[in-house]
């Protein structure tokens, strides 16, 4: 399956207005954002807490953009129901979170969403090898998980291209995202190396413009050569 161009573009509502959260997604919407990405954080996988299952429901009405759940959980099984019935599109777990990924997984797709898995920078893309028949996408953390706002790992970008090659041997359709420290310059080095799924979150809610700040992330990205 070849890479899909161009990128979509996914912003973080972690980095938008708490305050004002219906208006903050239906302004990416209007901006031109492709999905929505909602980071879940546990206070416990991550050192940091962010919102839960009851925001996304609450947020599920107001938008028809796919939602992109990202969970920094461990542990994650109890709680993927509850975020496939708040209106999940789709479901990352991370392959650090605990032993049994494999499964997991399964238990997402059975639920009706689609499952994705994440990896930290400090993991090897091989620990994906026996999931990749299993997920829809793949994202590829370039910051560690916890917080916005950081600064993009360059020396992830050679993941992103081993990442692709496995992913096309699949022969399936799978998506790789890139997570963490996504700006105008770095979306280039991504999508060269293989992304096509783009989660940015200062670089839109941090911007005062959302559609120009989406369509310059797109016009940036560049095809692989
Ligand atoms: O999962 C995470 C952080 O753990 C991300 O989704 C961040 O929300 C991305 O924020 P920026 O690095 O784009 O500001
Ligand atoms: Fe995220």
């Amino acid at each position: 399956m070849p890479i899909h161009f161009p990128p979509l573009i996914a912003p973080s509502v972690l980095s938008a207005d708490f305050s004002r959260m219906a208006d903050e997604v239906a302004a990416v919407e209007r901006a031109g954002a492709d999905w929505l990405h909602l980071d879940v954080m546990d206070g416990h996988f991550v050192p940091n807490l962010s919102f839960g299952a009851q925001l996304i429901k609450a947020l599920r009405p107001q938008s028809s953009l796919v939602f992109d759940v990202h969970l920094m959980m461990a542990p994650v099984d109890p709680f993927l129901e509850m975020f496939a019935e708040a209106g999940a599109d789709h479901i990352h777990v991370h392959v650090e979170a605990g032993p049994h990924t494999h499964r997991t997984l399964q238990q997402i797709r059975a639920l009706g969403v689609k499952p994705g898995v994440a990896i930290c920078p400090a993991t090897p893309a091989q620990a994906l090898e026996e999931v990749l028949d299993l997920v829809d996408v793949i994202l590829v953390m370039t910051v560690n998980p916890g917080f916005g706002g950081q600064k993009f790992l360059t020396s992830q970008l050679g993941k992103i291209r081993t990442l692709r090659r496995m992913a096309e041997a699949t022969g399936r359709d799978i998506r790789i995202g890139v997570d963490g420290g996504v700006d105008i310059r770095t979306a280039a080095l991504a999508t060269e190396a293989g992304a096509d799924m783009l989660v940015a979150g200062t670089s839109v809610y941090g911007q005062p413009d959302y559609e120009r700040a989406i369509a310059d992330l797109r016009g940036a990205a560049r095809r692989a050569s």
